[in-house]
Order: C-alpha cells, then structure tokens, then sequence
C-alpha cells in the first residue's frame, strides 16, 4: 500500500518549495498551475492563519470519497449549503470543459466517455482554475468530490491543503449501476434527477435497499439528457477503475483517522438525517419545514 508522507506543519516556504517541484515533474502543464499564485497555496495560508487567530475560523476542508453512483454529488452540494462552503466536483469541471469549445474538449470526451481518468495534470489545471475564481470571490474552504481520485492526487492535496474528514459513501454495487442508469440531468437548469425505482433485498446479513426514484418536475422533463459515460458498459468501466485506482484512498485515509465510513441506508429522505447525525451537525431548515 501507497502511504503519503505528512510534512509536519510545513511552512509556507517549503510548501512553496513542494509546489515548484511537484510541477517541475509533470509534464506538459497549463500555466495556470505553475503559476507561484498557487490558489491551493494561497488557501492553504489564509486558513492556517485565521485558525492560528481563532479556532472558529478553521475552513472546512472536506473530501467525498465513494464510487460512481453512490450520491456524492448530491449530499456533497446539500452539506456545501448548509455550512456554506463551495462543493466543487471535479466531474463537474471536467463536463464544462467537455462543453466548451475549448481545445481540451476534444480529447476529454474521448477519455471520458470510456470511463477512463483523465490526466493528473489536466485535473490540477482545472481544479486549480476553479479554486483561484473561488478564492477571487472571497470563498474560504472547500468540500471536493471527484478528488482525489489516485494517490498521486491525494499526495499532492496533502501537501498544500489540510484536510479535515473523508466521508466515504458506500452502497452495494448492483444498485450503483442501476443508480447511473436511472440518471439524468436538465440541460437547462443542471439538476439531477433519478429514473431508477430500487429494491434490493438484503444480503449475508444486510439490509434491503428501497430508494424511490427523484423525479424532475413537469418544466424539466422534455430537457432531460443522460451523461454519455452513463451506459452500462462504461459505468461498469468506471467501477472497474474505482476499485482499482481510487479504493486504496480507504485505507491511507483509514490510518489517519481522517475517514467517515457511511453506509447508504436508503433514499435522500432517509439516509441525509443520519449522514447529519454522522456528522454531529444539524439542519435547522429541515427542522423547521418537518414541523411546519
Ligand atoms: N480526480 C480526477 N482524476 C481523473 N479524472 C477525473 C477526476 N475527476 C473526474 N474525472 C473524470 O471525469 C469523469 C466524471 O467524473 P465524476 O462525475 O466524478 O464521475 P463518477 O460519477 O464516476 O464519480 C471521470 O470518469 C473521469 O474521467
């Protein structure tokens, strides 16, 4: 097993030490990244001095470990709204760059749409885009999902940010297929819906599993699409690759005692009050529409 090397309270220097030779090794890199203005670097500071001001303003630095399908996207967004920290997917940057016109587009969509990773140094490029329009808009903190995916990627976000909890969502594979097959997306307003009625019986000593579908509202349903590497082939390429590539993340983040196992026990209306309870956070909104 792959360990990552914890630099013991780093200083700025060395951290920015780490950065130039951390991209001096990849190659082919965007500007952006080799840029000193490291947005990672630049977040790492500003958190490490506000939390050496006062405790309170620790950023939440959250990562979403959990397979294609399992929901990251969903509570990662609902916990980014409720504790007012930016979720950013990098699955989600890799589909606007696929969007765009941009050069990249092309050769992305031939890696994603066969469930293949794309590249450490595209990935960087374009999480570090978003973190520097993040932090021009004054966001602090963050709770990523899609990232990291490899342990080359979990060393680096080791090496310039200090994370807090790895929340690990888990669910039986059978459903994660199925889960992807049901889902689809509004091309107009971007959210996610679910076609995709589940009940699985339980198995050697697990629960069942019922998850109603997530049905779009009438103004979404003509404008719905289904992501290209949804298919089953693909997905089954993505799990492929998940286990392979992603899963040994489990077990570095296990041995920091930084990883939130979640077992999925259902649907969103069963399984967000006990990710809250998990987590020991509340959800006064919810609270006040139950009782309302
Ligand atoms: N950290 C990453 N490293 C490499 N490729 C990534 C990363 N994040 C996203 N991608 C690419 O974007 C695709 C979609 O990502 P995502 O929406 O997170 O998918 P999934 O539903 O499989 O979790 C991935 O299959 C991969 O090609």
């Amino acid at each position: 097993m792959a360990a990552i090397t914890r630099l013991s309270t780093p200083s700025s220097s060395s951290i920015s030490h780490i950065w130039r030779r951390l991209y001096s090794s990849l190659s082919s890199i965007p500007e952006t990244i080799t840029s000193s203005q490291s947005p990672f670097l630049a977040k790492f500071n500003n958190a490490t001095d506000l939390a050496r001001k006062d405790p309170k303003h620790r950023n939440v630095q959250w990562v979403f470990l959990g397979c294609p399908g399992v929901g990251k996207g969903t509570y990662a967004s609902r916990l980014s709204t409720l504790l007012a920290v930016p979720h950013i997917a990098t699955g989600d940057l890799v589909r606007e760059e696929l969007a765009s016109s941009g050069s990249l587009s092309l050769q992305l969509a031939e890696i994603v749409n066969q469930g293949k990773l794309v590249s450490d140094e595209i990935i960087l490029s374009l999480l570090s885009k978003r973190l520097q329009a993040g932090e021009d808009r004054g966001e602090s903190g963050f709770i990523l999902d899609g990232f990291p995916r490899t342990i080359r990627q979990a060393e680096i976000l080791e090496e310039v940010a200090d994370i807090d909890l790895v929340v690990n969502l888990k669910l039986r594979e059978d459903v994660l297929v199925e889960k992807c097959l049901g889902r689809r997306i509004c091309s107009q307003c971007g959210k996610n819906f679910n076609m995709a009625s589940i009940n699985v019986k339980g198995e050697n000593g697990s629960p069942g599993i019922i998850m109603a579908p997530l049905l779009p509202p009438s103004h979404c349903v003509s404008k719905l699409i289904t992501r290209a590497d949804d298919t089953e082939e693909v997905v089954k390429e993505r799990l492929r690759i998940y286990n392979e590539t992603s899963r040994p993340l489990e077990e570095v983040y296990r041995s920091r005692g930084k990883l939130l196992e979640f077992d999925l026990p259902g649907g969103i209306p069963e399984s967000w009050p006990k990710l809250l309870q998990a987590l020991n956070l509340d959800d006064e909104e919810e609270k006040q529409s139950a009782v309302a």
